[in-house]
């Protein structure tokens, strides 16, 4: 793929200039439903780029280990889409946003239990109960794999996140049998929850997440291990999705201030990415009200202004 690769000396400026420019921003808070992510040090702020030819550049807490969360939605929407296809992806589960937070029943009650994202929690599962395996551990094994061939090393679940979540997760147990009813879950809604729980709790660093970005962004090859990872025919419908749905009822705001494909997660992570080009990630555990890191968004603002990076310029 043609690759634009940036100055590196500039980027390396502007991410501590970013990092400096949002760490003053005390506002937000710890995602608190989750007992385990309320413990987390509230002004952790690591930032990281990623280049497509793999220059690593960091900044701040970047090695730090955090609950990868929502942004995982991501990397399962892509190994589905290897496994069944880009059609099937948008039958079953669909491309649009909710316009609704991403826990939402009424979203699902709108459409007839159709999720309408792979990135709302509906969405994800659905996402994870169409990956083809012979048992629920061989799922989870094909998504833990997968996802450390995204990151270029074995990842692992942070024990302490997994069974928190695991023991306040019945609202999503609620999502997955509410499809499971009607018909748009496509195996046992227990295991689907879990799996797509256990998924959420995987650590991964700023480092990890924006070498998995990178990978998207270097058309499917990861430029540190230089395996290609997954098909680039899927990259475009993996942006489009992260545009419409990645911050959920704030993703219309950060395609207007930052202009590029973004991914939040409940556990301060964010990544962003410029394909062609290069990947960001930030972490910082306070979050708005709609779960994205205050922090976070803030340095992608600062970021993409500063090197002229949206895409709809
Ligand atoms: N937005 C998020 O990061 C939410 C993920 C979290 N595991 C949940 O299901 O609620």
């Amino acid at each position: 793929m043609q690759k634009n690769i940036i100055d590196t000396k500039k980027l390396e400026a502007v991410l501590k200039q970013a990092h400096s420019t949002a760490e003053s921003d005390q506002s937000g808070a710890n995602a608190s439903y989750i007992p385990a992510l309320a413990k987390v040090p509230s002004n952790l702020f690591g930032l990281t780029a990623v280049t497509a030819d793999g220059t690593v550049l960091e900044t701040g807490d970047s090695s730090y280990p955090f609950a990868i969360e929502s942004i995982s939605k991501v990397f399962s929407m892509a190994l589905v889409m290897e496994a069944v296809g880009a059609q099937e992806m948008l039958k079953k589960v669909g491309a649009d946003p909710t316009g609704l937070p991403f826990n939402s029943v009424m979203a699902l009650e709108l459409h007839r239990g159709k999720p309408l994202s792979p990135l709302v929690n509906a969405g994800a599962m659905a996402t994870v109960s169409l990956l083809p395996a012979a048992n629920a551990d061989e799922k989870w094994q094909k998504i833990l794999d997968g996802y450390s061939q995204f990151a270029g090393h074995s990842l692992e679940v942070m024990d302490a996140v997994y069974t928190s979540e695991a023991a306040t997760n019945s609202h999503n147990k609620g999502i997955a049998w509410l499809m499971s009813s009607y018909g748009t879950l496509y195996d046992d809604p227990d295991t689907t929850c879990d799996i797509y729980t256990k998924q959420c709790s995987i650590a991964i660093t700023c480092k990890d997440l924006a070498v998995m970005g990178s990978t998207l962004a270097n058309g499917g090859v990861n430029p540190i291990t230089g395996k290609a990872i997954i098909n680039p025919e899927f990259l475009p419908h993996i942006f489009a999705e992260m545009t419409m749905e990645g911050l959920y009822g704030a993703s219309g705001d950060f395609a207007y201030t930052v202009g590029l494909p973004g991914k939040s997660g409940v556990g301060g992570g964010l990544l962003a990415v410029v394909p062609g080009q290069l990947a960001l990630s930030a972490f910082s555990p306070r979050l708005d009200p709609i779960g994205n890191s205050v922090r976070g968004q803030k340095a992608m603002r600062f970021i993409s202004d500063a090197l002229d990076l949206s895409l709809y310029r």
